[in-house]
């Protein structure tokens, strides 16, 4: 068959978007791998299905998988662009949409020139929703990894989020580091590691190496992520400039049980067809 897609990304972090409202696909996970192929395939980081809502009181759901081929619960640049998706394709007229992930419902507004507005839900800390081995929950954790001791933040956004404070994201071995903490055991669930630089209370730069992904220009929930530990530890206020390889985030956290508001830019790059 020929899919009908939309290459889209949020600050960098890319995507393919496809209407499963007025197509009908079973996406294996090595058609999400072949889909996801910057060679053999259109090329992006994650995937993203668009289909029809489960419940009455939502408009959408949408399904996120990795590269990898794996599906996963949370994809903070990805709503902002499956929001813009359903407006450009005339799915809705809404400007505030609300939408189904494997992580909960998440309430979506369109702003101006094409940025948009997400309740991203409220950061979890305990150990087993992260998921994360640890004897107890704890402001901070160390980690051997490859011989160093490294101090590291742990919590969900939906998805499991290690949060390193670095001096230098420019100098941060992030390609080394990276794999080393999606695959440590300590994360049953593998895990996204984000590295944070502080610039001031209200401006941080950051990179992160995504789980199933590899390092992205951007990733939404990292972002939010590296914000709420950096808030707990003292180091940041409540609204912080992100600055991403592939663009810029502001994030919002009044604090526990608040949750965190994300707005960010979206950009539709290019339609096409893809025979699987
Ligand atoms: N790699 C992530 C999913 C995509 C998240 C990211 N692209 C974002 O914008 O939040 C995970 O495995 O949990």
């Amino acid at each position: 068959m020929f899919l009908k897609f939309t290459k889209m990304h949020g600050a960098g972090n890319d995507f393919v978007v496809i209407d499963l409202i007025s197509q009908r696909f079973r996406p294996r996970a090595r058609d999400i791998r072949l889909l996801a192929d910057r060679h053999f395939g259109i090329g992006c980081d994650q995937v993203l299905l668009v289909e029809p809502p489960d419940s009455p009181d939502v408009d959408f759901r949408y399904r996120i998988f990795n590269a990898d081929g794996e599906e996963v619960e949370n994809c903070g640049n990805g709503a902002r662009c499956f929001a813009r998706f359903v407006h450009d394709q005339r799915l809705t007229n809404k400007r505030i949409i609300r939408v189904q992930t494997a992580a909960g419902v998440l309430e979506l507004r369109l702003r101006d020139q094409g940025r948009v507005e997400v309740d991203m839900g409220r950061p979890v800390f305990a150990p087993d929703a992260i998921p994360l081995r640890a004897a107890q929950q704890a402001l901070h954790y160390s980690l051997d990894v490859a011989g160093r001791q490294l101090e590291f933040g742990a919590l969900s956004m939906g998805n499991p989020h290690a949060i390193l404070r670095v001096d230098s994201v420019a100098q941060a071995d992030v390609a080394t580091l990276g794999p080393l903490i999606e695959n440590h055991p300590c994360f049953p669930a593998r895990a996204n590691a984000g590295f944070m630089e502080i610039v001031s209370g209200q401006e941080i730069r950051l990179r992160v190496f995504e789980r199933g992904a590899g390092e992205t220009l951007a990733c939404g929930t990292g972002a939010c992520a590296a914000v709420v530990y950096g808030i707990t530890r003292g180091w940041l206020r409540d609204t912080v400039t992100v600055h991403l390889p592939g663009g810029k985030l502001e994030i919002r956290w009044a604090g526990l049980e608040q949750p965190v508001i994300m707005i960010g830019p979206t950009a539709s790059v290019f339609e096409g067809s893809m025979k699987i």
